[in-house]
């Protein structure tokens, strides 16, 4: 709760506008009710019986007003005369009229008030928190990603934060309003017997402690049926991502099978919240019809030993009820708040991240930027846990990469070869070594000045549901048309965008599946050449494209490594060729490093490599 009512905390003068406007609704709504009541003895009625009425009311409670009485007869107000004179008057009723629509319209106004701005303070604490969610998960390191699948986050950021603003738009406001009509009642009861009250206030806490057990338990299965949440949806995404491969493999069902148990585990404690934010009324209703009949039994001693007559005691029972009314639908509002605070720490989880990748404390702009001259590996060693037991994915990389120079790695199926590059844009912070461009650790510069320096082209294309000129464009704030169009035509994808709907404006939908493989790939080239960064990390494709694209995508790459210091993982033999070094990796190690001439008269690892490819097995 006090998480909760943390993050109200920079909204704290509209949370207390908020708070002030409903408490005064509150107040004229009861003002309101006794409007409604002393309609009958006021208004619905002749004269004299409201004189009656009113003056047996007044004098009604002798011991409390003798004293009021004795006074205002010392004073010579002639009490008796003006229950006379008023006996024959005619009952006017504007006057009830007026004070019930003044009465209303500052309960509707303060209820207006206070209901919108709750609301506001409700919806942006979310928008806030929300986007707060979304500026931490943009700076996480790659780390997060592997450990929350991209349906968690999803969740937690969207329906979990959505619970948050219900329960402070509406169910705080609620609880407000209730307890301003508790304090109200219970001024009331009070007033008309403050011992019978007093033992009141010893039962009251009765009421709290199922509140509390029942509290805890929401707590924990909101908490246990939003992470099912979260993984259904990831599980979803997936499956609706890779829809072409369920189908092929016909797996339709073996899918919807695997969701059902997730989504059964869901319903199986959605259905236990739901079970005791049922149970929650009830009980409450129990507990408070107890504390009645109590009274019931009370009163009979107190009515018959006089310390009260029957119709005030019928009255305090009324108020009672009142008093339990508003506790009820308190305890509703509070399931659902409790349901709110029960996904707080899932957003904490993720607000208290700790991002291993840090901007230095005293960044150095790295020497002769952004011309990069040298680039060097020394004694580099890398594992993607912290755990002592680990095997290492980089054992003692030693590498130097000088200006233009093309680098190809080569080596089998998870030998670390992406791995190597990934640590350059620190993707990961290598375990041990150093990593240094032209001389400076790389941990020592700006993030944004280390990351620019870099153009990457990964074999599976990421584009976005977006046109085509602002896929290129990506990042690239200035980029004018005439920019985005000579980088097309260098990624030979000029032809092709020509041929589309819009051209350069068509949406090219999710993930760019309105277009080739090939076409894909190109666009995502003329990206890379746009940026013109000055190191290449380049995954070439494994995927066989038809030779036409081929050469096209092919082409496409030939001018974007021109004058470039490029490193490639390569698997297509005529890269290789062209590389100034080849390096080969097995389990982590440079086993073999030159060029392919070199290389081929090794007789080592890179032959096998090479020779298994020729016989159409697919090895590097
Ligand atoms: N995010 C990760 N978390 C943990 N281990 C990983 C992660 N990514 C890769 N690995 C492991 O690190 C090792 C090297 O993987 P890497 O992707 O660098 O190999 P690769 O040579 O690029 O393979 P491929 O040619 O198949 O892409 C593998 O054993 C892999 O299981």
């Amino acid at each position: 709760m006090k998480d909760l009512i943390r993050l109200l905390k920079p909204y704290r003068a509209a949370f207390g506008m908020a708070l002030v406007a409903l408490i005064l609704a509150a107040v004229f709504n009861s003002a309101l009710t006794g409007l409604i009541t002393s309609l009958m003895d006021n208004v619905l009625t002749d004269s004299a019986t409201q004189v009656q009425s009113q003056a047996d009311r007044l004098f009604g409670y002798k011991e409390k007003l003798q004293g009021l009485q004795n006074w205002l007869n010392e004073f010579g107000v002639p009490l008796e005369a003006i229950r006379e004179a008023r006996t024959d008057a005619l009952i006017n009723p504007i006057p009830w009229a007026v004070m019930a629509i003044v009465v209303f319209c500052c309960q509707a106004l303060f209820n207006y008030i206070g209901t919108y701005t709750m609301g506001k303070v409700g919806v942006t604490v979310v928008v806030d928190l929300r986007q707060a969610m979304i500026d931490k998960v943009m700076t996480m390191s790659m780390r997060f990603f592997k450990e929350y699948s991209t349906g968690d986050i999803l969740t937690r950021i969207n329906t979990d934060v959505l619970r948050i603003q219900q329960a402070i738009s509406v169910k705080f406001g609620e609880m407000i309003k209730e307890a301003a009509n508790v304090v109200v009642f219970l001024f009331l009861a009070f007033f008309i017997n403050w011992k019978l009250s007093l033992t009141l206030f010893v039962l009251v806490p009765m009421v709290g402690l199922p509140v509390a057990v029942f509290s805890r338990k929401i707590r924990k299965y909101s908490r246990k049926s939003q992470s099912f949440l979260s993984a259904l949806t990831s599980h979803l995404k997936e499956v609706l991502v890779g829809m072409q491969i369920v189908k092929g493999y016909q797996k339709e069902s073996f899918e919807s099978t695997k969701l059902a148990q997730t989504n059964s585990l869901f319903f199986k404690y959605a259905l236990r919240e739901l079970r005791i934010t049922a149970v929650t009324t009830p009980v409450m209703g129990l507990i408070g019809m107890v504390v009645v009949v109590s009274f019931v039994c009370y009163g009979s001693l107190v009515v018959q030993n006089g310390t009260m007559s029957q119709g005030d005691f019928l009255f305090y029972i009324l108020v009672i009820y009142q008093l339990y009314q508003p506790i009820k639908r308190m305890a509703r509002a509070n399931s659902d708040i409790q349901q709110a605070v029960g996904v707080l720490p899932r957003i904490a989880e993720v607000m208290e991240w700790d991002n291993e990748i840090r901007e230095p404390e005293h960044p150095q702009s790295m020497p002769g930027h952004p011309q990069v001259e040298n680039l060097a590996f020394r004694k580099v060693r890398f594992r993607y846990g912290d755990q002592p037991d680990e095997p290492w994915v980089l054992d003692g990389i030693d590498l130097e990469v000088g200006h233009g120079e093309v680098v190809a790695l080569v080596g089998a199926s998870g030998s670390g070869k992406s791995t190597l590059v990934k640590l350059l844009p620190r993707f990961y912070d290598i375990s041990d070594g150093a990593l240094e461009i032209n001389g400076l650790d790389i941990r020592r510069m700006p993030k944004a000045e280390l990351r620019g320096l870099f153009g990457l082209v990964s074999q599976d294309t990421v584009l976005f549901d977006d046109t085509v000129h602002n896929n290129i464009a990506y990042g690239l704030k200035d980029a004018s048309r005439e920019d985005v169009i000579d980088a097309a035509k260098k990624a030979n994808a000029h032809e092709f965008i020509g041929q589309l709907a819009d051209g350069y404006d068509t949406t090219i939908g999710e993930s760019g599946n309105q277009l080739s493989g090939g076409q894909r790939q190109r666009l995502s080239i003329a990206r890379a050449i746009l940026k013109d960064a000055p190191v290449l990390i380049l995954d070439e494709a494994t995927s066989a494209l038809d030779t036409q694209a081929e050469r096209e995508v092919q082409q496409a790459l030939d001018t974007l490594m021109k004058s470039k210091t490029t490193l490639v993982i390569a698997h297509r033999l005529s890269t290789i060729r062209k590389a100034d070094t080849i390096l080969v990796l097995d389990k982590g190690r440079i086993v073999e490093r030159g060029d392919h001439e070199a290389l081929m008269k090794n007789h080592g690892v890179y032959r096998r490599l090479i020779q298994l490819q020729e016989e159409g097995i697919h090895a590097l």
